[in-house]
């Protein structure tokens, strides 16, 4: 019997989407190529995220939220920032009716500081250790401690911490490439980014956005207003950063934009 917030996705609109998603097994031969990333957010008329920060916000319709569970069974791992965890205490599985734990994205949780307080009780560990869902990886700075407790409880679930170093200028942020090939040294070969604000504005932005195979955005009809979390990454010199083999779908109240980054 499916479960009550199971979702079904129309296998018609599977087709439109599918030329901006890893093709499956495409790059598993080549051990040097990164993983395929497809950045994938909801934002309202005002290119908002979130009516602030650390508030969790709903704005992809049925129809949109169903897309996003499809995504999800199309890509190895799912990527947010350590806000968004906190914020939202995200399930990070697909709910599609019928979708097997092999076909379920590992979450990948960015967080340096290992600041995420996740419990027992986190959406995320209890979908795992039900087999609903995969246990998370959580992205930490090299060097930053981790209790016991917490590291036995995320590897009880089957997730682990992970240990990077910072980025190469001696900031406190991960480079990208750096993450990239973190993933794919752990088998994931696809990466579908989901947020928060920081993150996507981090990976649009000029030493981010080479790492972008395509970009997915549901765009709601509302207007959040102003004291969201903002996507609106840094201007780069003399480049404005567009779109190319741009796709717009209607679905239901929302669209949804497909494109690739133009290089
Ligand atoms: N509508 C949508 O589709 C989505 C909405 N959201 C919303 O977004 C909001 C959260 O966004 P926001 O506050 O911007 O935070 P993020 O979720 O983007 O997390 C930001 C934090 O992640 C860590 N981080 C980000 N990038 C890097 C990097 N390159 N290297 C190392 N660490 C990194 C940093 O942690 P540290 O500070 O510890 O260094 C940073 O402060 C929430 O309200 C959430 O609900 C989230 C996802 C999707
Ligand atoms: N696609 C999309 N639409 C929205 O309206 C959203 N608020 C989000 N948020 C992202 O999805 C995560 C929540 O996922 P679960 O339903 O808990 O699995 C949230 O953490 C954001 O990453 N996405």
């Amino acid at each position: 019997m499916s479960r009550p917030d199971s979702l079904t996705f129309p296998p018609h609109l599977i087709p439109p989407l599918s030329p901006y998603l890893p093709r499956p097994d495409s790059r598993r031969e080549d051990p040097s190529s990164l993983p395929f990333l497809t950045l994938t957010y909801a934002a309202s008329l005002d290119s908002m995220l979130s009516l602030a920060p650390g508030v969790r916000t709903a704005l992809s319709g049925p129809l949109t939220k169903s897309m996003t569970h499809h995504l999800r069974t199309r890509h190895s791992a799912i990527l947010i920032g350590v806000n968004t965890a906190l914020a939202d205490d995200p399930a990070l599985n697909s709910r599609l009716v019928g979708a097997p734990l092999s076909s379920q994205p590992r979450p990948v949780i960015l967080d340096p500081e290992a600041r995420w307080d996740f419990t027992s009780q986190s959406k995320v560990i209890q979908l795992a250790e039900r087999g609903e869902g995969k246990a998370p990886f959580v992205v930490a700075g090299e060097g930053v401690e981790v209790s016991d407790e917490r590291r036995s409880l995320l590897e009880r679930a089957g997730g682990k911490f992970l240990a990077l170093r910072r980025g190469k200028d001696g900031g406190k942020r991960f480079d990208w490439g750096d993450v990239l090939r973190l993933l794919k040294s752990e088998g994931l070969d696809s990466v579908m980014v989901e947020g928060g604000g920081e993150v996507i504005n981090s990976l649009l932005g000029k030493e981010g956005n080479r790492y972008v195979d395509s970009v997915i955005v549901t765009i709601a009809p509302t207007w959040l207003g102003k004291g969201g979390v903002v996507v609106s990454p840094e201007r780069s010199e003399g480049a404005q950063l567009r779109l190319r083999d741009v796709v717009w779908q209607g679905y239901g109240e929302d669209v949804v934009l497909c494109g690739r980054i133009e290089r």
